[in-house]
């Protein structure tokens, strides 16, 4: 994949100047639904160009605190928030701050895939009119792009005016994927993005993440701790709405700190 930073097709675009990658700060978070604590204390820095994988046992605050990175919980009924996000510097709970720019920052990948009702073109070009690109050569391009970084072009290219919905549920995930990186993020969350895919699909997702992360952040909520030993360079392992162990995955896999982190990874619980 060509470097984003001389490809950026979104008009202002930052990536013509010299590039810092920037890290996500999470300091002193705690979220609380109803009267339920449900991220206690969270305190982690997520690096750039590096996969993160977040594992630990069911219900233990994984999928909330990928949300609250990209202010998913915006959505959730009686949530309260304590404590700071610093995207880029920037803190994404501050009032002022304007949703659809962070967001732009961070894509997300779901469980299933989301395709939108339309063209597999119109999905891809969907994001990048709203950010201001126009013109029909440049949304080609965007589209050819793109695809091509996911690995779809070949095997999708003569129906690109054809519904979404037609493609397989695999080569629907990768669209999405494609559909996030054309609006240029710097982070893509993902959670449990290939839970609902086949074994071909699901490992052709897992070398797309290794891929891209050499131009991204990637944030992995994952239950598979095969997939996490594959592909992580780093590991927080969450327990009852805390992170309890955090690192780089070889450490924390071969030689973890936490009595409770050592009993996951041997199949104690899940
Ligand atoms: N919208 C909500 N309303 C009420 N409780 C919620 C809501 N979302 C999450 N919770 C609760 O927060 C806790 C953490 O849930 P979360 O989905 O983040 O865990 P998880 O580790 O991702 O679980 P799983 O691995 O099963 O997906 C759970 O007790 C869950 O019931």
């Amino acid at each position: 994949m060509k470097s984003k930073i001389s490809q950026s097709f979104l008009p202002n675009n930052k990536f013509g100047e010299i590039h810092n990658p920037f890290s996500i700060k999470i300091k002193n978070f705690n979220l609380y639904i109803k009267d339920q604590h449900i991220l206690k204390d969270i305190n982690v820095e997520i690096p750039n160009r590096k996969i993160t994988c977040i594992i630990g046992p069911s219900g233990c605050g994984k999928t909330t605190l990928l949300k609250s990175i990209n202010r998913l919980t915006d959505t959730i009924y009686k949530v309260k928030i304590t404590g700071n996000i610093l995207v880029d510097n920037e803190d994404i709970y501050d009032k002022n701050v304007e949703i659809t720019h962070i967001r732009k920052k961070i894509g997300l990948l779901s469980q299933r895939p989301t395709p939108l009702p339309m063209s597999i073109y119109d999905n891809i070009t969907y994001g990048c009119k709203i950010h201001g690109v126009r013109g029909r050569k440049k949304l080609d391009q965007i589209v050819e792009y793109y695809l091509k970084a996911v690995g779809l072009w070949e095997e999708i290219k003569n129906r690109l005016h054809t519904s979404a919905s037609s493609l397989s549920i695999g080569q629907q995930q990768r669209l999405c994927l494609a559909r996030g990186l054309a609006v240029e993020p710097e982070f893509i969350l993902g959670d449990e993005s290939t839970s609902a895919l086949d074994p071909i699909s699901s490992n052709t997702i897992e070398k797309l993440f290794l891929d891209l992360k050499k131009e991204y952040g990637i944030v992995l909520v994952t239950h598979t701790l095969t997939q996490a030993l594959r592909i992580a360079d780093n590991v927080i392992f969450m327990y009852l709405g805390e992170i309890v162990e955090q690192g780089e995955a070889q450490e924390v896999f071969n030689n973890p700190k936490n009595v409770l982190t050592q009993k996951y990874l041997s199949g104690a619980f899940s």
